[in-house]
């Protein structure tokens, strides 16, 4: 069965002549954007409501999930920033970008970057203690390979067809998608960026540890093997 759009009348949401001039303009994007991608961000401003602690401090093998995971992107790209709700001392030479629009999760900080540099981004979460340089590599190969209209290379799960929205290259181009989604309540980086302007790169069960995030208790005793 195809999959259910997920932009657009037919799944509820109120298509604007706005909405539909960025579709068409992301859709007709002449640019490709091959080459080396210049800027990486480090997602760092979440709330760690479900683990109870600030989830970029906690320390696994001998670093910081922040230090860990922006030294990892550091070796791919130009500059990595950290992306925060408001400046932190993020322990390293990262300048802090802080989040223009407070409330919307990861895309406040993803749109915020975006505005920033109009480059595309490889946009990492922080909670990620097991991600890989090759897992970069990899999604960095994809995007030169890209359909060219699409706006977002990321990963996504073989079995279960999940979309790993923050292990991800957000183009300029999609920009606008993810304001006009905002501006119309939607939060959530999965529903904002419709498939069909999606590039996905699978990844299969055997692989799943390495995206193994910290979001709970129990993630955090996981990781520490206790
Ligand atoms: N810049 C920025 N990053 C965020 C924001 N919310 C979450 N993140 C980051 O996005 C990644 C995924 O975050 P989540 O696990 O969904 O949320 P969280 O706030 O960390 O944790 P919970 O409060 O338990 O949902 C993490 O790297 C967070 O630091 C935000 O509002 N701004």
């Amino acid at each position: 069965m195809a999959a259910a759009p997920r932009i657009g009348p037919e799944c509820g949401r109120t298509e604007t002549p706005a909405n539909q001039k960025y579709r068409a303009r992301c859709l007709s994007a002449a640019d490709r954007g091959t080459g080396k991608i210049m800027i990486g961000l480090v997602l760092a401003g979440g709330k760690s409501s479900r683990l109870g602690q600030d989830k970029t401090r906690v320390v696994h093998e001998g670093q910081t999930l922040l230090t860990r995971t922006a030294t990892l992107l550091q070796r791919h790209v130009d500059k990595v920033y950290v992306s925060c709700r408001q400046t932190i001392d993020v322990g390293g030479p990262w300048p802090v970008i802080t989040d223009e629009t407070e409330r919307i999760g990861p895309a406040g900080g993803i749109i915020t970057a975006l505005r920033k540099f109009r480059e595309p981004i490889f946009v990492l979460a922080c909670d990620l203690p097991f991600m890989e340089d090759g897992i970069i590599e990899r999604l960095m190969a994809a995007r030169e390979e890209r359909p060219r209209h699409c706006v977002l290379t990321t990963w996504q799960l073989k079995d279960t067809g999940f979309i790993e929205n923050l292990v991800a290259i957000y183009e300029p181009q999609a920009l606008p998608l993810l304001e006009e989604g905002v501006s119309q309540g939607l939060f959530k980086l999965s529903r904002l960026i419709p498939a069909e302007l999606r590039h996905t790169v699978i990844y299969t069960e055997d692989e799943r540890r390495i995206f193994f995030n910290v979001n709970y208790p129990t993630d955090l005793e996981q990781l520490q093997g206790r």
